[in-house]
């Protein structure tokens, strides 16, 4: 398969050795001020874009309009997905967004769905998340923390949204963040009562796990069309 590989910063050279070793062709690498142009997006089966939350909706845009599938890791964008959705449409496109590629982090956002649900049935336990990250990380909250708080905020009707930081009413979930050395991702649920606390944990050890899955993803997203989701391919 021939990769279009938009962002070349710590995800993007990995993603390029594990395609490599998985036999695929990088057809172009672009990163900030290399120009995105049609004659790039001819040579290219699939675009993986691992960029910044500035300049992910143009590189998508790109793609969708110059008719390649593209998925997108990207964090820190998602105010703009309801556009990124209608010019898919309009471009009878292919295009798959994950907070977060790993197995792991997606077994574990099923894991926080189901305990969510257990715990609505409790009135003395109040959620948090914490996520922990490197220093050089540009957005906070996490998108993956966004997606767990996302899957709270269903299953748990005394929390309504979230917040960064402490929160100060009853209905709001915090999401502390924290950004320490090299830390490739770690994402923690509590449920605190007076009396106790239940928490489950999900901790990267490098970032093979995010490079493996969106590798394999854009092996798949080809044949698919339209807006796609990673439980589309996962089927956990
Ligand atoms: N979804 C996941 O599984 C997952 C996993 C890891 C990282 N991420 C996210 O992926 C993004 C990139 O992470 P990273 O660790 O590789 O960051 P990084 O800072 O190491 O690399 C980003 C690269 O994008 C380049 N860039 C910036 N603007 C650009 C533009 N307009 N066009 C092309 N390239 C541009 C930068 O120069 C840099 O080389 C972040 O948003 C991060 O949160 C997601
Ligand atoms: O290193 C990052 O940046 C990561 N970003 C994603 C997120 O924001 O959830 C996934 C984990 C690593």
């Amino acid at each position: 398969m021939r990769i279009l590989l938009i962002g070349h910063g710590k995800m993007g050279k990995a993603i390029e050795q594990y395609a490599i070793q998985r036999d695929h062709t990088i057809a172009a690498t672009v990163d900030l001020n290399d120009p995105l142009m049609p004659t790039i997006a001819e040579q290219a089966d699939v675009a993986i874009e691992f960029t910044h939350p500035d300049a992910a909706f143009e590189n998508i845009k790109f793609c969708l309009e110059n008719k390649i599938p593209v998925l997108s890791g990207t964090t820190g964008w998602l105010d703009k997905m309801p556009e990124i959705e209608k010019i898919c449409k309009e471009n009878d496109g292919t295009f798959l967004y994950a907070s977060n590629f790993s197995l792991g982090v997606n077994l574990f956002f099923k894991l926080n769905e189901q305990l969510a649900a257990l715990m609505n049935r409790q009135e003395k336990y109040k959620p948090a998340i914490t996520e922990v990250h490197h220093t050089e990380k540009k957005d906070a909250p996490s998108g993956t923390a966004i997606t767990l708080a996302e899957g709270i905020i269903e299953g748990f009707d005394k929390v309504t949204e979230w917040k960064l930081g402490k929160s100060e009413k009853e209905n709001e979930l915090p999401i502390f963040a924290e950004r320490i050395g090299e830390v490739p991702g770690t994402h923690k649920i509590t449920y605190k009562s007076d009396v106790d606390m239940i928490s489950i944990e999900h901790e990267a050890f490098s970032r093979d796990g995010f490079v493996e899955g969106a590798v394999l993803v854009a092996e798949w997203l080809p044949q698919q069309k339209g807006i796609k989701k990673i439980d589309d391919f996962l089927k956990l």
